[in-house]
């Protein structure tokens, strides 16, 4: 098995404070995301997404299990990835161009002045940021831009990206998924990005992990996850009993039923079927957070991950 972009055995991860507020962000979190992926990282607020991608670029460190990124402890890769925080954080007295300089002398030996230029050129009329202005005067998406500008002139084996998009308007985000997407076909960029605009990740993404209440709960590719679905619909009668397949959601839709199961075995010929949607497959699972675990096999760690209750999908 060549070497993961990440890998994570029994992660968690339980913030310090008052005893009764303590609480696990991550638990029992095992997984792996091969190189060369987009990965979507998406799940409800509060999730653990940050937490997993601040462990992932080594700056927080682990309560119990490990995290290996590009087959090493983070801390000693960070010079191999980089990291675009959910606040951005920019030295507001740099104007946008010194930013740019600052980027490139902090990496000599691989900035990509091309890639970053692109980013604060942008792709629409009158989008170009004037590379004269003050950082501290750039509205919140400027500034996701020039954060987004550093992270890829350092062409990174690895890019995590947390909330990327929030902020950008719609041209700038195409452009930035265009750019992850690039970056992955031609050098092999893993890209690890959270997000809650699920349509977008859909085209740009073919990598997935759902993380819900601090544990994994979905990872693989996206197509393998959609094969192993399927939605079903017919006379409430027909649905009543879905055995023996995996129901991960059931709801009643005017006389009739729908429902989303992961099957075993051939759909009853009486129902309608029809392959779901990224984001009806997701909104289900969160909905429904009881339903198995489940990871495609190039998702499962090497070393074992000690979970139960998984739903294995073939290869
Ligand atoms: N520094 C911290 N101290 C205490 N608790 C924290 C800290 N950082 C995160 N948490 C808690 O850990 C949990 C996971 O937070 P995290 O920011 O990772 O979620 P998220 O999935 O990124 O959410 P969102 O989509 O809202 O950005 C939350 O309950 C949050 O309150």
């Amino acid at each position: 098995m060549t070497v993961a972009a990440i890998e994570a055995t029994g992660l968690g991860k339980r913030f310090a404070g008052s005893r009764r507020r303590e609480r696990w962000a991550l638990r029992g979190c095992s997984f792996r995301i091969p190189a060369g992926r987009v990965c979507a990282l998406v799940g409800p607020n509060g999730a653990g997404k940050s937490t997993l991608l601040a462990h992932a670029a080594g700056l927080l460190a682990p309560t119990e299990g490990s995290v290996r990124v590009l087959g090493a402890a983070p801390a000693d890769v960070r010079a191999r990835l980089a990291y675009v925080a959910q606040d951005k954080p920019l030295y507001p007295q740099l104007t946008v161009g010194e930013t740019l300089r600052m980027g490139r002398e902090l990496n000599p030996e691989h900035w990509d002045a091309a890639a970053a230029e692109r980013i604060i050129e942008g792709s629409g009329p009158g989008s170009a940021l004037d590379q004269g202005l003050r950082v501290r005067s750039l509205s919140g998406g400027q500034r996701t831009r020039v954060a987004l500008a550093l992270a890829l002139g350092k062409r990174p084996e690895l890019l995590l990206l947390d909330e990327p998009m929030a902020d950008l308007d719609p041209l700038a985000r195409h452009q930035l998924m265009g750019a992850l997407m690039a970056g992955a076909a031609e050098h092999g960029t893993t890209v690890v990005i959270s997000s809650h605009i699920l349509a977008e990740l859909a085209d740009a993404c073919d990598y997935l992990l759902l993380v819900d209440g601090g544990r994994v709960r979905l990872g693989g590719e996206v197509e393998d996850i959609l094969n192993a679905h399927l939605l079903v619909s017919g006379a409430a009668r027909d649905l009543d009993d879905l055995a023996p397949h995996t129901v991960v959601e059931s709801r009643t839709a005017g006389r009739g039923r729908t429902a989303l199961i992961r099957p075993e075995g051939p759909p009853d010929s009486a129902w309608q079927t029809a392959e779901p949607s990224l984001e009806e497959l997701l909104l289900a699972h969160l909905r429904s957070p009881d339903v198995p675990v489940l990871l495609t096999p190039s998702a499962e760690p090497s070393q074992g991950n000690g979970e139960r209750g998984r739903t294995a999908v073939a290869a």
